[in-house]
Order: structure tokens, then C-alpha cells, then sequence
């Protein structure tokens, strides 16, 4: 059998029956159903479903040559935006490329550095980033879907000003790549008034469930990631997720099972990894599932540990705190690289009984002791497999897990494809911070401050 990316809830046996299991296969093949001819609740956000199929062409070329260019001539890419428009491309660049990437040197990496700005508010964060870059060359690619987000657009509004400086306005706006809406927002708006190459996020995809977009696509290509080999993989995860019965499909069974474990009251699903690289897919995936499902006073709140490091500050909540979780592992099957462990002829550190060991084999009896120790203390665990890391998995990973965000909003009950709870914080701060037409909420919550 060809290797895929695979989902295994053999572990979580004691927990959830294959009956139970079987129970849901019509509700999820109805779901699916709903889900693929676009008949239920947001469904003028699915244009991410044929993505890996229907991408546009023209502009996927574009974004390569865009790539070539930043490679030739800047040492340093400044990807800005937030949520969506950047955990995407983030988890991409820490899963496939140096694990160092900015730090290592460039006859290794051979590709820019990258930083990601406008996705917070700090000003120390900035100023040190400002100070990393220095006197080099350096690009930027805002990103914002709505074009009016305010973390990116004050990120913006600085470099912008720093090109423009360096490079003047026509050098600095051959600088600025600009992803945001085909027509709408003040990104937009600025980029055609400037003159910055623009690439479109599609009307129909939501930020969370925009990486195969330009929004991922271009920061992604800058590292030298293949975009073709992502999209073959995106596209072998939908074929599978589309076509695939029940007792094959693997996204599928992942929101059958995390919807049998949220109706046991397991409220809490921790995406555990043992791979650094990986710790950017658990936040893009945080993110995709928590603004898909949390709402309506539902959904499966979505935590994340890195492992083994996480088991020596949560390993003891997770073991035994409060039972209301279960546990999604994240298993590379095979490592990037391999480090023997030496013997030493005199074994004071006691670990000459793994010389001749790879240090993989050591994680993975980490993570297969850790599954069996966590189902011990009542912690159903499940599995989610990735042969390796490459742009092909990645992009069937990719496609897995928004597949199954969207079949797990609809067994919920939820419109998996709004956020409408995110608004509530952006009011009350333009109302401290004095923007035109908050007046009245102004007044309100400063007699609350
Ligand atoms: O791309 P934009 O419009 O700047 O939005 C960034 C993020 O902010 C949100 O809209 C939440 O405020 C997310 O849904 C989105 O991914």
C-alpha cells in the first residue's frame, strides 16, 4: 500500500467501541454529502475544497516568479499578517525547511531569511525585528484578507515607511507584495494606488483555511519549499477525503471519533508533537478548529503540547489533572535526520545501554510509552501518521485536517465557516483607542476600566 498520511484510533479502544464508531458513519456521510455539494451553513466559504484541483494557474505562476525575485534580491522576507493570512505558510516553512532556518547559514538555507511581523501589537517585538534586519536588503509580503486587520496594517504602515526610506517609493514598491481581497479593503486600495504586485484571496476561502492560497503559496515558495509537490499532496488528501467509504477515510473517522469523545464530556483535545518543526501545524490547526467549532457555546476547545518537552511542565495535568481531554499525537514515522548515540568507555552518565542507538528510536519509545501511559490515566489518544516530512504530506496533512474541521462543525451543528466571537474584542479596543463611530462603547467601558 502506497504511504499516506493515516489516522489510528486502535489505541483509544478501551475508550470508544467499533459499534460506536459505526453509529456515526451516516451521520459523517451525510455530513460529507452536505459538506461536498455545498448545500449547509457557510457554504459560500468552501472554495478551499477544490483548491488542490482548481487553483489559479496565471497567479500560480506569478507567485513563483514573485519567489525568484525576493530570492535575487533581498536577504530577508518580512511576511505580514495574522490567524490565517500567516500560521499557514509559518507551519509550512517549520515543517519543510532547516530547522534553523534563519540562523543557519545561507550557503545551507541558500533562500532569504524570514520573519513574521503584525501578529501582535509589540512594540519591542518590532523594534527588535527592525534591528535584525538592519542595513540588507529586504521585501515584505503583507497579507490581510479583509485588508483593514489592525495588527498587520500597523506592522505595515512601519515598513512601508523603512522601504520607502531605504529604497524610495517606486524602489519600495517593487518591495511590497501585497495578499488581500481581488477588490475590497484598504489593502487593496492602497496597493493599486502604489502599484504593488498583488496576489488575491479568493472570496470564498476564510483566512484558517487559506494556506493553499497565495496567502501560504508565496511566503512558502520565498523558502524554497516546491508549491507543485504541496499541491499534489493537497490533492491526493482530497481524493481520498472525497471519494474514500467510510471505513477507508481517514478525515472522516478523526471527526467521527472526536465527536464520540466530546459527547463522553472530553471537552479538551490536545494536539501532542515530538518534532519541534511540528509545533507551527498544531498552532495553524488551534486556530482552524477553534474558530470553526467554538461557537454557540460548543466545540472541542483545541490545546497543544510539544513533546517530549511539554511532558516536564504538563506531562503531569495531562497524566493526571482534570479528565476532561483527549490526546491527538502527531507521529513522523521517519525522522529528517539521524544522530547516533555513542558508546562511552566509561558509562558515568549510565546511557551506554542505548549505544548504537539512533536518537529517533529513543523519541519514538518516548511517544509510544507516553500513548500507553496516557491511556492509562484515562486519556483516549489518537494518531494521526505522517510518513515524513515533505511537501507532499504536508499537503495532505493540510487537506486532512480542514477536510475533517469540516465535517466535525457540521456533526456539531455549528457553521464551521464563520467568526463571528472574534469581533467583540476588536469593538471595545477601537473604543479605547478613539477610532470614528466607537463613541458611545467609549464611554461605556471606560467607567468599567
Ligand atoms: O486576513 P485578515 O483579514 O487580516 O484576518 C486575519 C485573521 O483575523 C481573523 O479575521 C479574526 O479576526 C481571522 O479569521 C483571520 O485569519
Amino acid at each position: 500500500m502506497m504511504e499516506k498520511v493515516s489516522f489510528d484510533y486502535g489505541k483509544a479502544a478501551g475508550f470508544i467501541s467499533q459499534e460506536e464508531v459505526s453509529y456515526m458513519e451516516k451521520l459523517v456521510e451525510d455530513a460529507r454529502k452536505v459538506l461536498v455539494s455545498k448545500s449547509g451553513a457557510g457554504n459560500d466559504f468552501l472554495g478551499w475544497l477544490d483548491l488542490p484541483v482548481e487553483y489559479d494557474k496565471e497567479e500560480f505562476a506569478r507567485i513563483k516568479k514573485a519567489a525568484e525575485k525576493i530570492q535575487g534580491d533581498s536577504e530577508v522576507l518580512v511576511v505580514i499578517g495574522i490567524g490565517g493570512s500567516y500560521l499557514g505558510a509559518r507551519a509550512a516553512i517549520e515543517f519543510l525547511r532547516h530547522g534553523f532556518y534563519n540562523n543557519v547559514s545561507k550557503e545551507i538555507r541558500k533562500t532569504p531569511e524570514i520573519y513574521y511581523a503584525g501578529n501582535s501589537i509589540s512594540s519591542s517585538y518590532l523594534a527588535g525585528l527592525i534591528e535584525v534586519i538592519g542595513d540588507r536588503d529586504f521585501s515584505v509580503n503583507v497579507i490581510s484578507k479583509s485588508g483593514t486587520t489592525t495588527e498587520p496594517a500597523i506592522a505595515f504602515r512601519v515598513f512601508k515607511e523603512m522601504l520607502e526610506k531605504k529604497y524610495g517609493k517606486e524602489g519600495a514598491a517593487k518591495r511590497i507584495y501585497a495578499t488581500t481581497d481581488k477588490a475590497r479593503g484598504a489593502l487593496k486600495g492602497l496597493a493599486s494606488e502604489e502599484g504593488y504586485e498583488s496576489f488575491v484571496v479568493p472570496d470564498d476561502v476564510g483566512g484558517r483555511f487559506s494556506v493553499l492560497t497565495a496567502v501560504g503559496l508565496l511566503p512558502i515558495a520565498v523558502s524554497g519549499a516546491d508549491l507543485d509537490k504541496l499541491m499534489e499532496g493537497a490533492a491526493a488528501g482530497r481524493e481520498r477525503a472525497l471519494n474514500q467509504p467510510f471505513a477507508e477515510n481517514d478525515a472522516m473517522q478523526y471527526a467521527a471519533v472526536r465527536n464520540i469523545l466530546l459527547r463522553k464530556g472530553k471537552a479538551v483535545e490536545v494536539l501532542a508533537n515530538y518534532e519541534p518543526s511540528l509545533h507551527y501545524v498544531s498552532e495553524w490547526w488551534k486556530q482552524l478548529y477553534g474558530e470553526s467549532e467554538g461557537k454557540d457555546q460548543k466545540g472541542i476547545f483545541p490545546a497543544s503540547v510539544d513533546l517530549t518537552t511539554d511532558l516536564h511542565s504538563m506531562g503531569q495535568f495531562i497524566q493526571d489533572g482534570s479528565r476532561i481531554m483527549f490526546e491527538t499525537v502527531m507521529n513522523v514515522e521517519k525522522s529528517r535526520s539521524t544522530i547516533k548515540i555513542n558508546q562511552e568507555p566509561v558509562d558515568l552518565d549510565g546511557l551506554n545501554y542505548l549505544a548504537g542507538k539512533d536518537m529517533d528510536f529513543v523519541n519514538k519509545s518516548a511517544m509510544n510509552g507516553t500513548i500507553l501511559a496516557h491511556t492509562d490515566g484515562n486519556v483516549p489518544n489518537l494518531v494521526v501518521n505522517i510518513p515524513e516530512q515533505n511537501e507532499f504530506y504536508l499537503g495532505e496533512l493540510f487537506y486532512f485536517y480542514e477536510f475533517a474541521c469540516g465535517l466535525s462543525g457540521y456533526l456539531l451543528g455549528v457553521n464551521p465557516f464563520n467568526q463571528p466571537g472574534v469581533e467583540s474584542y476588536k469593538r471595545n479596543m477601537f473604543a479605547l483607542l478613539g477610532k470614528p463611530g466607537f463613541e458611545a462603547e467609549r464611554e461605556e467601558l471606560l467607567k468599567r476600566l
